[in-house]
């Protein structure tokens, strides 16, 4: 059957459209890209809202305004994703579409990420689930009213880190506490390296920095807790309405509606993309430990030990400088809560990863032993 094309064809659109960028798109992707390699006619677009099989992506538009293309995976992409769970394409990735005009708009490749929000997954399964991919600056929103939460600014901050994304701290509620800017400097102690932000977002207050990321393209990831501000912040960004776009059915037949979305497009540019306010959010792997507790990772350099746990050893510099009062001691415990963590989720990863060569192994010793030239 023949499918008409939803969008305008590929001889107008690519990666030099002057409308790509309007999505995020830069000149690093471009460089990464050769659409002439492709095979068939391919489309660049951006995920905006991700399902199990299939996806929105925004694609550009005959205009400003984007249009949204509802996208299942093409057979590549099925494939990779039984492979590899987090190979499925998510809100933030970049993808190409084939619009082949004889066969259905499909996802043909997820482009790989620059960066990549993971958390472990809740059920115990040893692989992350992607948040958020591709976001330029991870901002870890958490109120001043009620206080902020140490330990829960900490480990979203370890996500952020370890995203390989610019992380960002934002302090809302400031309207709603006396003293927001000495509240942010403690709240900074928490966060050393990080800039804080303290804001009042229906005052449209300290938001400055935060546009200014946005005016020069960037695409922002906010994680935070549910009731913290994570929708208020983000339509105050938005302008209360996300981008206009054009919803188009990938099978030609008229317009389809995109009720929720995980990407959303700021009116003067950039892109804001939206998580889940989550009760739990684990993390994937110790890695960004050093970046969120530099001062630990510092003192510990003069331990006695070079492993040293900081739990006792003698000529622990760690343990001296809490008991000095230098570091406080709710930040070690903190430091050993999450490393904890993240050595058992590793640990858990390290098994199934195990698990799984050695059924890779198995098979491919019946296989072998199946073979016809074995057979007498
Ligand atoms: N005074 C004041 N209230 C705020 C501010 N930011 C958010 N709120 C209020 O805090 C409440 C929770 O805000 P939401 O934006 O819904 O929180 P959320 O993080 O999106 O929560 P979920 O939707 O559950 O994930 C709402 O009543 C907001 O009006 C702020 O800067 N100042
Ligand atoms: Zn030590």
């Amino acid at each position: 059957m023949h499918t008409p094309l939803p969008y305008p064809g590929p001889d107008t659109t690519g990666p030099t459209h002057p409308h790509l960028d309007l999505l995020g798109w830069d000149a690093t992707w471009a460089a990464g890209l050769d659409l002439a390699t492709e095979p068939g006619p391919t489309l660049v677009g951006r995920v905006c809202r991700a399902d199990a099989g299939a996806c929105d992506v925004l694609v550009p538009g005959p205009s400003a305004a984007p249009d949204v293309v509802a996208a299942p995976w093409g057979p590549a992409v099925r494939r990779a994703h039984r492979a590899d769970p987090t190979a499925a394409p998510v809100a933030g990735d970049w993808v190409l579409l084939t619009c082949d005009p004889d066969a259905a708009v499909a996802v043909a490749e997820v482009l790989p990420r620059r960066t990549a929000v993971v958390r472990a997954q809740v059920d115990g399964s040893s692989r992350g689930q992607v948040l958020a991919a591709n976001a330029d600056v991870v901002a870890v929103v958490e109120g001043l009213a009620p206080d902020p939460d140490p330990g829960r600014l900490e480990r979203l901050l370890a996500l952020a880190w370890s995203s390989g994304a610019e992380p960002l701290v934002v302090l809302t509620k400031a309207d709603l506490v006396p003293d927001a800017a000495a509240r942010a400097a403690d709240a900074q102690t928490l966060a050393p390296g990080t800039t804080v932000l303290a804001v009042a977002t229906p005052d449209a207050v300290g938001l400055d920095p935060i546009r200014a990321r946005l005016a020069a393209g960037a695409t922002i990831a906010l994680l935070g807790a549910s009731g913290v501000g994570k929708s208020t912040l983000l339509n105050a960004l938005v302008g209360g309405e996300t981008m206009r776009t054009r919803g188009l059915r990938s099978d030609g037949k008229g317009r389809h509606t995109t009720v929720t979305r995980e990407l959303h497009l700021a009116p003067g540019g950039g892109a804001i993309l939206d998580t889940p306010g989550m009760r739990t959010i684990g993390l994937a792997g110790a890695d960004a430990l050093d970046d969120v507790f530099p001062e630990v990772d510092a003192l510990a350099a003069d331990c006695r030990f070079a492993d040293c746990a900081h739990d006792g050893e003698p000529g622990c510099a760690v343990l001296a400088a809490v008991a000095s009062g230098e570091l406080p001691e709710r930040r070690l415990a903190s430091y050993r809560k999450l490393l904890r963590e993240a050595q058992h989720q590793a640990a858990r990863t390290d098994a199934r990863l195990r698990a799984e060569m050695t059924a890779v192994w198995k098979q491919r010793t019946r296989d072998y032993r199946r073979r016809p030239d074995k057979k007498r």
